[in-house]
């Protein structure tokens, strides 16, 4: 009689046991993930969703343990524990990948070491000859890995204005394999139309996957995944752990077969999240409702304070954005990261330089709030001549808005305009300085 299969996903594919294969032919483990993470229950409110937990810690644990091992013992030769070696599969990781497809409303969450780490498993899918279509408003380490498989694994990129549908779709063909979404854009706070996009993508080529990259909202604010896109990640070292105390990225789908795949690559490259980081990202993510809310309430006085005082403000919860209803036609919030221009990119060097409150850093959705100079810092990947294409604003300042006290936040980037003397100060209060900071283009 055959002996019953009991060995670990890792030890199958090292046995080479599977019945089934990706596209490639690699050997596929069966899926660990549970076809609903709901199992059947009611769905709460998404803040009581992040709270709540199904786990099955032996000892009832209401914070799942770190299981800080990298092997784990088992019963014979042929295996017998659902886990043998923590690169294939931790109990810590699996928690908080289940509670991630969850929230992120997935059949499937995996869990790996940053959010680049993410991008790079998703990018894996592509072969060479692949055609990636994607923004030309993108974080600089986006730009710098498609770049990296454009000059050396045959990807052909387009980069197009995403914020008009029909530029993405005019160059889908059926070499398109993926088409890349970030929005709202980093740093340019342009908005993407996701449903239409992933419609006219699949419409045009029903085998290209629409990939949203969730960063600037996370799953408290939209859910790409339920309007149109095949794959969402995001970096979990923002919003979902909220602290700046790891690095963190999470990639989430519904197809079994591309979670299957996604998980080959994070098992063979050793790139899942370790359980010591698996930990402190769920216990980040239990906070995310109350976190964002403020840090939302907070970025809103702020880009009205800015406006009013004559900046060009870029952020969808002002009105003035020109995609304000497009983003709310998505999304649930407008997220706590908006940029502002001086005019002056040696004015907007000294406020940066002259607030104290506010962090010089790169990064953002954590709880203290940063400021920074995206040109020089975040997206100093892109090379000037692209950043100067993209229309890229040297003088740009992007603000990433903590949960400190809204008032004290204003009082110091006041005294940081006024010392870096961005504002005239008159009796009726200060107004820029740059007299083209409140021109229309906000678009551009
Ligand atoms: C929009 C966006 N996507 C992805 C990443 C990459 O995340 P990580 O730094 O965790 O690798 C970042 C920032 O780094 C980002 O801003
Ligand atoms: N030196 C880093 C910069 C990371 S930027 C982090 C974050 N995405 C942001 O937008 O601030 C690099 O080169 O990757």
């Amino acid at each position: 009689m055959a002996t019953p299969n009991r060995l670990s996903p890792a030890s199958q594919a090292a046995n080479k046991v599977f019945t089934r294969v990706d596209l490639d032919g690699h050997a596929l483990p069966p899926s660990p993930a549970p076809s609903s993470p709901l199992s059947g229950r009611k769905r709460y409110a998404l803040a009581t969703e992040l709270v709540y937990t199904e786990s099955k810690d032996q000892y009832g644990a209401s914070s799942i343990p770190i299981y800080q091992s990298a092997t784990f013992k088992q019963t014979s030769s042929n295996g017998g524990n659902e886990y043998d070696y923590t690169r294939s599969g931790n109990p810590t990781r699996t928690h908080l990948e289940r509670h991630l497809a969850k929230i992120m409303n997935a059949n499937r969450a995996l869990a790996v070491g940053s959010g680049m780490g993410a991008l790079d498993v998703i990018t894996r899918i592509l072969k060479p000859g692949d055609e990636v279509v994607t923004g030309d408003d993108l974080y600089g380490g986006t730009h710098r890995l498609l770049t990296y498989l454009k000059n050396n694994q045959g990807v052909v990129v387009h980069h197009v204005d995403t914020t008009n549908a029909d530029s993405v779709t005019k160059v889908i063909s059926d070499k398109t394999a993926m088409v890349l979404l970030e929005t709202p854009t980093n740093p340019l706070i342009k908005i993407v139309d996701i449903p239409s996009i992933a419609k006219a993508t699949h419409e045009a080529n029903s085998k290209a996957l629409v990939v949203v990259d969730n960063t600037m909202l996370s799953p408290m604010l939209l859910n790409p995944l339920d309007i149109g896109a095949d794959i969402v990640y995001e970096s979990g070292t923002k919003y979902l752990s909220g602290h700046h105390d790891i690095m963190a990225g999470v990639i989430a789908c519904n197809d079994p077969g591309l979670g299957d795949k996604m998980y080959f690559t994070i098992n063979a490259t050793g790139c899942g999240l370790s359980p010591n980081d698996s930990f402190l990202l769920m216990r980040g993510v239990k906070t995310l409702a109350i976190r964002m809310e403020k840090q939302q309430a907070n970025a809103q006085q702020i880009a009205e304070f800015l406006e009013s005082h004559g900046f060009r403000v870029r952020y969808p919860g002002l009105k003035s954005h020109p995609q304000y209803d497009l983003h709310w036609s998505m999304a649930r919030g407008a997220g706590a990261v908006l940029s502002f221009e001086t005019g002056d990119v040696a004015v907007s060097e000294r406020i940066v330089e002259a607030a104290r409150l506010w962090g010089i850093s790169v990064s953002f959705g954590c709880v203290n709030s940063l400021i920074s100079m995206p040109c020089r810092m975040s997206h100093a990947s892109i090379d000037a001549k692209t950043r100067q294409e993209r229309q890229m604003p040297e003088d740009l300042i992007r603000l990433c808005v903590g949960i400190e006290d809204a008032g004290d936040l204003i009082d110091d980037l006041s005294r940081a305009l006024v010392q870096a003397g961005a504002v005239t100060v008159t009796l009726d209060g200060f107004h820029a300085q740059a007299p083209d900071a409140n021109s229309e283009t906000a678009s551009a």
